[in-house]
């Protein structure tokens, strides 16, 4: 596999749980970032296929759609389930997480002022749901024993709520133990602590 090309404006944003992943299975990439002022000249955004980005690229292979881009290394660095039924339930899983994230950057970006109360207050209402997976399947994972790109996009869209939200899981004692066992992965804990990381706001508009 390999190599890794990401390019993306200079944001966590829809590329973090795709770095962490990246960064959990010891696999190195590299860096595109895309000026918005230069983004909106259009020279770009024309080449991508749904004019937006993140891009990905490994090897040859060009795919756009960040979630599209975590079930390829799913599929390539054994994070997609045992089996069949695993990886059904495993995209079941980070289509849930993506349907939260939009909320999030919905919420983020066009309703930050009136709307970021209401959306903590309602966040107990989504938490609780990866909160009931998470301690029915026992294994500090979503699905199956081992994790799986659907962990690592739950993981960082945590994080980001926590940023938002400090006190937003202390109710949900399995969230909390994932996200405290997911950090310490040493290579995980790893990039987290590097400036590459630590540099980069978490959306593109200065909120969080
Ligand atoms: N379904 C896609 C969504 C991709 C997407 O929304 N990309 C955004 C950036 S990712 C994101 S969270 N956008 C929120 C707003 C934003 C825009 C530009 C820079 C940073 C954030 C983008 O390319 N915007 C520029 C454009 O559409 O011309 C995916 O999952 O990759």
């Amino acid at each position: 596999m390999g190599p890794y090309t990401i390019t993306y404006f200079a944001v966590r944003g829809r590329c973090s749980a795709l770095k962490i992943m990246l960064a959990d299975k010891g696999q190195e990439w590299k860096e595109v970032v895309v000026d918005f002022p230069d983004w909106m000249k259009g020279s770009l955004k024309g080449t991508c296929v749904f004019g937006q980005l993140p891009k990905f690229q490994d090897g040859d292979l060009v795919l756009f759609q960040s979630n599209a881009m975590l079930r390829h290394l799913g599929r390539n660095h054994d994070a997609y389930g045992h089996d069949g039924k695993e990886a059904a339930l495993i995209d079941m899983m980070c289509d849930g997480v993506e349907d939260l994230r939009l909320k999030y950057i919905k919420m983020i970006y066009q309703e930050y002022d009136t709307g970021k109360d209401a959306f903590i207050k309602d966040l107990p209402n989504h938490l609780d749901k990866f909160e009931a997976v998470m301690t029915k399947n026992k294994t500090g994972f979503l699905v199956g024993n081992k994790s799986s790109f659907a962990d690592y996009n739950l993981f960082d869209l945590l994080l980001n709520l926590v940023v938002l939200s400090s006190t937003c899981l202390d109710s949900f004692p399995s969230l909390k133990s994932f996200v405290g066992k997911m950090s310490a992965q040493p290579k995980i804990k790893a990039f987290l602590d590097s400036d590459a990381y630590k540099k980069l706001p978490i959306n593109g508009n200065g909120k969080q």
